[in-house]
């Protein structure tokens, strides 16, 4: 086990297909006992920036380290301590559960076959179900029970609940708290659920092409932002202010999001309210790159 208080450590970190920059300079850590959600639009860097942290994509520039360990010339001792589903992750379809316990066995050394067992007893998976017989969200749920099983400390899921029903995505968050997060092992999550996540998350990272956008602790959001709820005759007032978005609320309220407490004159035309995370989601990553005069209601 890793003896470094951060189980990820990136620095400057940028990633390239070519010509093509995935990730451009990218800075944060994750120290232990954190549900991190790494969200961002389609395309904005995710599973490249998944794939450099399991070894599979070495940096075109910065540094990386994962559970103190290089991830590209360490990949092999990586993969022994750290539990990863990627976004193709597919499971053997003429494979018996119980021949895939057998088969971690052989290939996993800090893999517990006991332990398998028992997270499978939540799930409706049975030992000797071929994996093409189980539905989507069961393989998924397998697939969760296996690496769960694995005595690691960091678990890196990308998009784990793609293609799932409300009440598989349930199912899965539950037993990835339950079973997983024990408040010293630390999972990633990447997701373009973020509704549905936020109450799971202790930290988040927002990606927006490239670059990180937002790298903040659920509960630093409500004293960094402030979002306003105001009447429609408002709406102008508030604008001149720059807020990063303008949206309208339930009901025909206005609402606007600043970074920051807002002038005084502007903070008395509304109440202040929370900032829900998909409404940050949408102020920090709306294309084009973020132009605070450009907002609209
Ligand atoms: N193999 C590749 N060759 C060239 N460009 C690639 C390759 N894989 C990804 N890219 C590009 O890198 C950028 C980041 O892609 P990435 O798959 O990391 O995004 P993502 O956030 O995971 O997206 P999604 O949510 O759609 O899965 C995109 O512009 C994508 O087109």
């Amino acid at each position: 086990m890793t003896t470094t208080t951060n189980l990820i450590e990136a620095s400057g970190l940028t990633l390239r297909y070519g010509r093509k920059t995935a990730l451009d300079d990218v800075s944060f850590t994750v120290p232990k006992g954190r549900v991190v959600g790494l969200l961002g639009h389609n395309g904005a860097g995710k599973t490249s920036l998944m794939k450099a942290l399991v070894g599979l994509m070495p940096p075109g520039g910065g540094t990386v380290n994962v559970l103190g360990l290089d991830p590209v010339r360490q990949r092999g001792k990586l993969l022994e301590q750290l539990s990863y589903i990627p976004d193709v992750a597919v499971l053997p379809r003429w494979a018996r559960v119980h021949e895939l316990i057998e088969l971690m066995s052989g290939l996993q050394p800090r893999f517990s076959a006991e332990r398998a067992r028992a997270l499978l007893k939540r799930t409706s998976v049975g030992l000797n179900d071929k994996v093409k017989s189980l539905s989507k969200g069961m393989v998924v749920q397998a697939h969760l029970a296996l690496i769960a099983a694995v005595d690691a400390q960091l678990m890196i899921l990308d998009e784990p609940t793609l293609g799932l029903d409300v009440m598989s995505r349930k199912s899965f968050y539950e037993m990835l708290i339950d079973e997983w997060c024990d408040g010293e092992r630390s999972v990633l999550i990447s997701t373009h659920q973020v509704e549905e996540v936020e109450s799971l998350l202790s930290d988040v990272l927002m990606l927006d092409e490239g670059r990180l956008v937002l790298n903040i602790s659920l509960e630093d959001i409500d004293s960094r932002f402030v979002a306003l709820a105001h009447d429609p005759a408002a709406a102008d007032a508030v604008a001149s202010a720059h807020p990063l978005l303008r949206y309208r609320q339930a009901g025909g309220r206005g609402a606007a999001i600043f970074d920051g407490v807002p002038p005084e004159q502007v903070a008395q035309l509304g109440e202040r309210i929370r900032p829900s995370l998909v409404d940050l989601f949408m102020a920090l990553t709306r294309k084009p790159a973020l132009q605070p005069t450009t907002t609209q209601a």
